[in-house]
């Protein structure tokens, strides 16, 4: 049967603004949000606190298909909290560390094929907007309309730097800038769901614009998509 709840999918590389563009786009249009990278997080997390090697697909299946994740609104700050094996994990995610080791796992087929149910679970009659690598290409084929976010790898690291500054982190722009390099690599290498933009998905560069620029542009497609 045909699925009729509506849902936007917005895919890309890392920095490339995907989380910011779908925050605003939900608050709009009062639509869930899946942040599928966050779950990628949270099971390369998982395998390092249960010291289950990133390359080690047995035992990362049954992790991914049992992973005990909650997604939470905090309703008096309104801003989402992330809890893993009853803790919350939302800040620790984060970290370009957490972020290498999910792009890693995610490069298993099996592993991808165990989180799948999860993501579409998702879906729901107020409308999504689907946030990742492969939302418009696999998880959801249907989407009726499909983005895709790119941006030139040295503005993607100075984002991520400012982003790390004003949170008081010391790091070096061109370890960001190599550590986005080598995930983009593996994100669009792989065998399966690699980060490419679906036939059908508008690209859209964000490089010189703003994130407001990029919200104004998408939210346009999405009434021109009605
Ligand atoms: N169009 C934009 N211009 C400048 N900075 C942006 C833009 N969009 C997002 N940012 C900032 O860049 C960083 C990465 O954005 P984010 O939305 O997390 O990207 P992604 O989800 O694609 O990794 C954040 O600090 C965010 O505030
Ligand atoms: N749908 C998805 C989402 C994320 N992943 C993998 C690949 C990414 O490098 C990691 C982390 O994703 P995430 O979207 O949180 O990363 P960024 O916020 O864009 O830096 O997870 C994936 O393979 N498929």
């Amino acid at each position: 049967m045909q699925a009729i709840e509506p849902v936007i999918t917005v895919d890309g590389p890392s920095g490339s603004g995907k989380g910011t563009v779908c925050r605003l786009l939900a608050n709009k249009l009062g639509w869930d949000v899946l942040d599928s990278g966050a779950i990628y997080r949270v099971l390369a997390l998982a395998a390092i606190h249960h010291q289950i090697a990133d390359s080690d697909e047995t035992a990362l299946v049954p992790l991914a298909a049992n992973l005990d994740v909650q997604f939470l609104i905090d309703a008096e700050k309104g801003i989402g909290k992330i809890i893993l094996e009853g803790e919350d994990v939302t800040k620790r995610i984060r970290n370009e560390q957490v972020g290498g080791v999910a792009s890693k796992v995610a490069a298993l087929p099996r592993v991808r094929e165990a989180l799948l149910r999860r993501q579409r679970a998702f879906r729901s009659d107020k409308g999504l907007i689907a946030d990742g690598r492969d939302m418009g290409t696999v998880v959801f084929p249907d989407a009726k309309l499909k983005i895709y976010l790119t941006a030139s790898a040295q503005e993607r690291a100075n984002r991520r730097f400012n982003e790390l500054k004003d949170s008081g982190l010391d790091v070096k722009i061109e370890d960001l800038l190599y550590d986005i390099q080598a995930r983009d690599e593996r994100d669009m290498n792989r065998s399966v769901a690699p980060l490419v933009p679906s036939a059908d998905a508008i690209i859209v560069d964000t490089t010189l614009l703003n994130a407001e620029q990029v919200f104004n542009k998408i939210y346009d497609l999405y009434k021109e998509s009605l």
